[in-house]
């Protein structure tokens, strides 16, 4: 990790790397569904009780078939939390689903920012973030401390987190915490909601052609939170939610795209490949308070470009060439997709993947030849 001029910390190449390599594997320190406090889709089980969809410790789906449904004793209501096994729900009972956690859930269901459906769903997802957070707090406070020190400043982004830390402090007054805890300041909450925001990846449900994905979860991750962003990334981030084992399901891995020579940044892309250049710069500056002034961005900086033709770069006379060349090459082909792509790991005598993986559809197609990826990098 070095600082970078203009970006803050950031993570860089300390070996050469090849495509496909895993860079990094990370274990979140909180997650939270985001969804509102109302219950979530029940589902039935066969003496027809009603669960939640997901497993509250490891978020993998139950209608996946990821184990039979066990509930917490300790919730006032069965569909509060339920766990894929016994060995999540035992984990989450002392780390994510501790008694602090289930009484405030339930007391937070039960309260005005509850009742009648008034307060916005928003301000009901924020309000599960801070349980996580202030329960990580409680237990590790370590990990709490550090999470304070990731980017993100509530007071910089002005009214935004203020008005929801406002609300939730008077919300949050209410509710007691054990010793080594007690209530933060509203500016604190707002700080915290702030590098959530900033630092959060989305863990999501499987793609659909017709539905695309919807966001399960977030999680705060503190290694992979060094990552910057480019819109020409040299890396993507990956999750096997459902299709992995409860201890690592929510565990993410990044593997870079191509080869990467030693002290070169490793970028992530903060958003999908098929994004306007103008919606790109809106997005970044009003959720990362930043403007982004990469390569693709200095091109299309200078586009006269119609509306809905923005990843057409046939006919532009400013573009050199490389961009439609890596978009062929790391655009995922599916229209109703557009994630990145990345190779998969390189086996263990070092032999490259033949294929290529998207992160967001997680399909697989082959890999083009080397040579023309070797051409195209010297470019970018
Ligand atoms: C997830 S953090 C990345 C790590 C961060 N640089 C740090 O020092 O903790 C996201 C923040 O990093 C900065 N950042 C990320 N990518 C950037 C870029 N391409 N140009 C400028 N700043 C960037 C912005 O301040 C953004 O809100």
């Amino acid at each position: 990790m070095v600082e970078i001029e203009g970006k803050g910390r950031g993570l860089v190449a300390s070996q050469p790397l090849k495509g496909g390599q895993i860079v990094m594997q990370d274990t979140p320190i909180y997650a939270y569904f985001v969804s509102p406090l109302k219950l979530r889709q029940p589902i039935e089980d066969t003496n027809g009780s009603c669960y939640t969809r997901c497993c509250a410790h490891c978020f993998r789906s139950l209608e996946a078939g990821a184990g039979a449904a066990l509930t917490c004793p300790s919730c006032s209501h069965p569909k509060d939390a339920a766990f894929c096994s016994s060995k999540c729900q035992s984990l989450a009972f002392s780390s994510s689903h501790t008694p602090w956690v289930c009484r405030t859930l339930s007391y937070l269901r039960n309260c005005s920012l509850h009742v009648n459906h008034q307060t916005p769903e928003d301000r009901q997802i924020e309000a599960r973030c801070l349980v996580a957070v202030f329960n990580l707090a409680m237990v590790s406070p370590y990990a709490f401390q550090t999470f304070l020190s990731l980017d993100g400043c509530g007071a910089r982004d002005g009214q935004r987190y203020i008005d929801s830390a406002i609300f939730l402090h008077s919300i949050f007054t209410s509710i007691s915490f054990d010793d080594r805890f007690s209530l933060p300041s509203v500016e604190t909450i707002a700080d915290i909601l702030a590098k959530n925001w900033r630092n959060s990846f989305c863990l999501m449900d499987p793609f659909s052609e017709d539905k695309g994905r919807s966001v399960r979860a977030h999680a705060v991750y503190l290694n992979a939170s060094f990552f910057n962003h480019s819109c020409l990334p040299n890396a993507c981030h990956f999750h096997y939610l459902d299709t992995t084992p409860h201890n690592g399901s929510t565990d993410l891995i990044i593997r870079v795209m191509h080869d990467i020579p030693q002290g070169e940044e490793i970028c992530i892309s903060y958003l999908r490949v098929n994004i306007s250049y103008p919606e790109r710069q809106r997005i970044l500056m009003n959720d990362y308070t930043f403007a982004c002034s990469c390569k693709r961005c200095q091109i299309e900086a200078n586009w006269s470009r119609e509306e809905g033709n923005e990843i057409d770069h046939n006919g532009c006379d400013d573009d050199p060439g490389f961009l439609p060349a890596y978009l062929k090459r790391f655009m995922c082909k599916r229209e109703s997709c557009r994630g990145f792509l990345a190779p998969l790991p390189p086996s263990d005598d070092g032999n490259p993947s033949k294929f290529m993986e998207c992160n967001f559809c997680r399909e697989l197609t082959k890999r083009p030849k080397a040579l023309y990826e070797a051409s195209l990098l010297t470019k970018v």
